[in-house]
């Protein structure tokens, strides 16, 4: 089949303001074939045609961390609701993480989810497995055989691994079998009972806090034990100024140390925290000061954070409506990252287009090593179209994710994704929604 994507706007990457040029894009059998000037008239008979006008075409955005919550948590989200919520959130590559019921340290819980993915998805699943069974931090999975069944690499998020020589352990084999190891970076002792970061914030409600150190031990620990076995290893949620300068280190004295942040850590303060009653402000890592959330933009910026990642993590009305030290962590995250990042860093000219767009496409899939990300001409065709133009207001109710937990409702945004193809194939468009 053949679509003809006529009058968009491409970013120039010759031009370092990133500026906007317009362009028609021929997919073909699932690939990019071939980029027109704007100003020619290309023949699109037998085509099938999506005028693009005043749209940016982008490469399909990659989300290296979310949760699909199944299988175990249909009740939360399923991979048929995640994956529509991330198509219309403009990702095409999504990477679920293990912490399912049963929890993804088996090959046949990874098929279970490869297969649904396969019948019941709409964008690609890339599964991680967990690094232990269950994720107890007790004993390691089976490496080997978990990345024969199609997984990408090895994970306990949701929770740390509180023992060092088994993440030593785990380093050593996922680096014998070149695969990483990516981390959820939490210290247990010095966590409990609390559900906001030090700051301001729990100092004027008399709360109990989460410490930055909580985090960054974590990151040191495991940068020394990278150094020490050679393995990839990849931080999660970074949103310390401690644990940046950490990274910062590691780059420099080579240690195969990569990065990601969530948009909430690049936008939200603790100081931001509207009550101490709405757990929509409950996440994992905490909203961080002031302070840290400068370190994180400026460590995304020069490189020392690699990626955005979103942590899409719903969670269902009731549970977040408990009392919020009962209530459990996390936001989500699909349906609102490009706006958000679009509106508060690219609309007010502290990024270029092309800088936010290569985090979240190009830089993703460099850093994991995957064949999307890019328009170049042979790519696998995954391509989002983005409306620059048209202010919005983010409203819970129309999210294609089961989650309505978000703290961003009523925010009034610019960029929201109007069309997503997967594979040469339109999966989501705002006039007609999804399409399979
Ligand atoms: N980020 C969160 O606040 N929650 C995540 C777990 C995690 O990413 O650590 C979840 O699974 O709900
Ligand atoms: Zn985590
Ligand atoms: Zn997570």
């Amino acid at each position: 089949m053949t679509i003809w994507i006529l009058n968009g706007l491409t970013v120039d990457d010759n031009e370092a303001n990133s500026g906007l040029v317009k362009k028609h894009l021929r997919i073909e059998d699932g690939k990019i074939a071939e980029w027109a000037d704007g100003e020619t008239t290309p023949d699109t008979t037998g085509a099938l045609t999506i005028d693009a006008s005043g749209k940016l075409i982008s490469a399909g955005l990659i989300d290296m961390h979310v949760h699909l919550r199944e299988p175990g948590f249909e009740y939360k989200e399923t991979i048929a609701s995640g994956t529509r919520s991330a198509a219309k959130g403009g990702f095409t590559t999504i990477a679920p993480m293990p912490n399912t019921r049963p929890v993804m340290d088996t090959p046949e819980t990874i098929k279970y989810v490869l297969d649904k993915a396969a019948t019941e998805g709409v964008v690609r699943v890339l599964p991680y497995a967990a690094i232990t069974k269950n994720e107890l931090g007790r004993e390691l999975t089976d490496f080997a055989a978990l990345k024969e069944s199609g997984a990408i690499g090895f994970t306990d998020d949701g929770v740390g691994v509180q023992n060092a020589q088994m993440m030593k352990n785990a380093m050593a084999l996922a680096a014998s079998l070149d695969m990483p190891v990516i981390a959820h970076c939490e210290d247990d002792t010095l966590v409990e009972g609390a559900a906001y970061s030090e700051g301001a914030f729990v100092k004027k409600h008399g709360l109990k806090g989460i410490p930055n150190e909580s985090e960054a031990i974590h990151v040191g620990r495991d940068i020394l034990l990278s150094e020490a076995t050679g393995v990839h290893y990849h931080v999660c949620h970074v949103s310390t100024e401690q644990s940046v300068r950490l990274i910062r280190l590691g780059k420099s004295v080579g240690v195969k140390v990569t990065a990601e942040v969530c948009p909430h850590h690049l936008l939200l303060s603790d100081e931001d925290i509207p009550n101490a009653t709405d757990a929509n402000w409950k996440m994992n890592p905490p909203l961080r000061t002031p302070r840290d959330v400068e370190a994180c933009i400026q460590a995304l910026e020069e490189g020392t954070i690699d990626i955005i990642v979103t942590d899409h993590a719903p969670h269902s009305e009731e549970e977040k409506a408990r009392e919020v030290l009962r209530a459990p962590f996390g936001i989500v995250g699909f349906e609102t990252a490009f706006p958000l990042l679009y509106t508060r860093f690219v609309k007010t000219g502290r990024w270029t287009l092309s800088f936010l767009l290569r985090r979240m496409t190009s830089d993703p899939a460099r850093v994991f090593r995957l064949p999307y990300g890019t328009l170049a001409v042979g790519a696998p065709a995954d391509v989002t179209l983005i409306d620059l133009e048209n202010e919005r207001e983010v409203d819970p109710a129309t999210f294609l994710t089961k989650g309505r937990n978000t703290p961003f409702a009523g925010w009034k945004l610019y960029g929201w994704p109007v069309l997503t193809i997967v594979d040469g194939q339109v999966v989501w468009m705002e006039e007609n929604g999804i399409n399979r």
